[in-house]
């Protein structure tokens, strides 16, 4: 017999991945129990579910990320599905930079840090801001004066704003300063980013928080290949991982999509013209010089899987 949703069958395994029908109450934290001749075993109903799964069906992310539901079936909704038809995404939001969204924001990277830091702290994360004058000093002398303090560190090393990119694109990251040719952008080494090495572990981080900041850590993760500096480099994130900023990295846009040279690269820069750019680690570039108040963008091909392959591989 199965408590719970007596329409879920949780004995067998395909039932409680992707069927609607079969779909968790969210946020109840429920739990079906299977009755064996012997034994009871818990089995939690998220269990088996993939990333995709958790987004689509266990939260119901596309009215939290995108400003859409399922049940919308009016002509804005329409012209929405449209619109993500010929964009790939869509983002709603006319008000995605007011100081009220923002505090949101670094309010959820506050909460996923502490959490991360409890939970699983696998990593060094730090929870105070850096010295703004050691790092210029370090960075090529940038005035940090105009940068917006964040909560905690950020990635980002450079003066730079969070931004209105459009209505397609939605919240992205606009330098503030210039910021010269092969400059350091974004040091993932900062303290201000979680690896999660196991999919089921970042499964069950994701489940237990609270639904919009579950769908956001959902879609702000990213899976990644990291490629051993040496044979002696023995780092935790190398090989497949997980990763999950606490900071404005998060609200970085792609080149790619929109055809465009990005203009922050992962990986060592090249040493001379036509040269390769080096593995892509934890460490972003300038690809060229970046004039105040461009946008900053990555080409997300640099670091994950275009097929987000990784995804399954790491068991999710
Ligand atoms: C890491 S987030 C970047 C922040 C996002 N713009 C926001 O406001 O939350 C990645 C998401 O941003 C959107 N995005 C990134 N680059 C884009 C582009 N070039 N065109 C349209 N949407 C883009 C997509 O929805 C993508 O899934």
């Amino acid at each position: 017999s199965v408590s719970g949703d007596a329409a879920c069958d949780a004995s067998d395994s395909s039932s409680s991945s992707g069927d609607k029908n079969c779909a968790p109450k969210k946020d109840d934290g429920s739990h079906d129990a299977i009755t064996g001749a012997d034994e009871m075993i818990v089995r939690p109903i998220w269990w088996e579910y993939s990333i995709d799964q958790l987004f689509e069906d266990y939260f119901d992310c596309g009215s939290v990320i995108y400003g859409y539901s399922d049940d919308n079936s009016d002509d804005d909704f329409v012209a929405l599905l449209d619109d993500r038809a010929e964009r790939g995404r869509y983002t709603k939001n006319s008000d995605v930079v007011s100081e009220a969204q923002l505090q949101k924001l670094r309010h959820q990277w506050e909460m996923l840090r502490e959490k991360y830091v409890r939970e699983v702290n696998l990593v060094p994360i730090f929870h105070e801001a850096e010295n703004d004058s050691t790092t210029a000093a370090r960075d090529g002398g940038f005035d940090f004066e105009e940068r917006p303090r964040t909560h905690g560190v950020s990635a980002i090393v450079v003066p730079s704003r969070i931004g209105d990119a459009g209505p397609t694109k939605g919240r992205g990251v606009f330098a503030t300063a210039s910021i010269p040719k092969d400059s350091l952008i974004i040091n993932l080494d900062s303290g201000s980013t979680g690896v999660f090495k196991v999919g089921h572990s970042w499964r069950e981080f994701a489940v237990s928080l609270p639904r919009d900041v579950a769908c956001n850590f959902i879609e702000w993760s990213w899976v990644q290949m990291i490629l051993p500096t040496s044979e002696t480099d023995d780092d935790i994130r190398n090989g497949l991982s997980i990763f999950i900023a606490f900071d404005e990295t998060n609200l970085m846009n792609n080149a790619d999509w929109d055809s465009e040279e990005a203009n922050t690269r992962c990986g060592s820069p090249p040493k001379h013209q036509g040269g390769e750019w080096g593995h892509c680690r934890f460490h972003y570039y300038a690809a060229r010089d970046i004039a105040a108040g461009e946008e900053l963008l990555l080409r997300y091909g640099d670091f994950e899987e275009i097929s987000q392959r990784g995804w399954v591989d790491i068991g999710l």
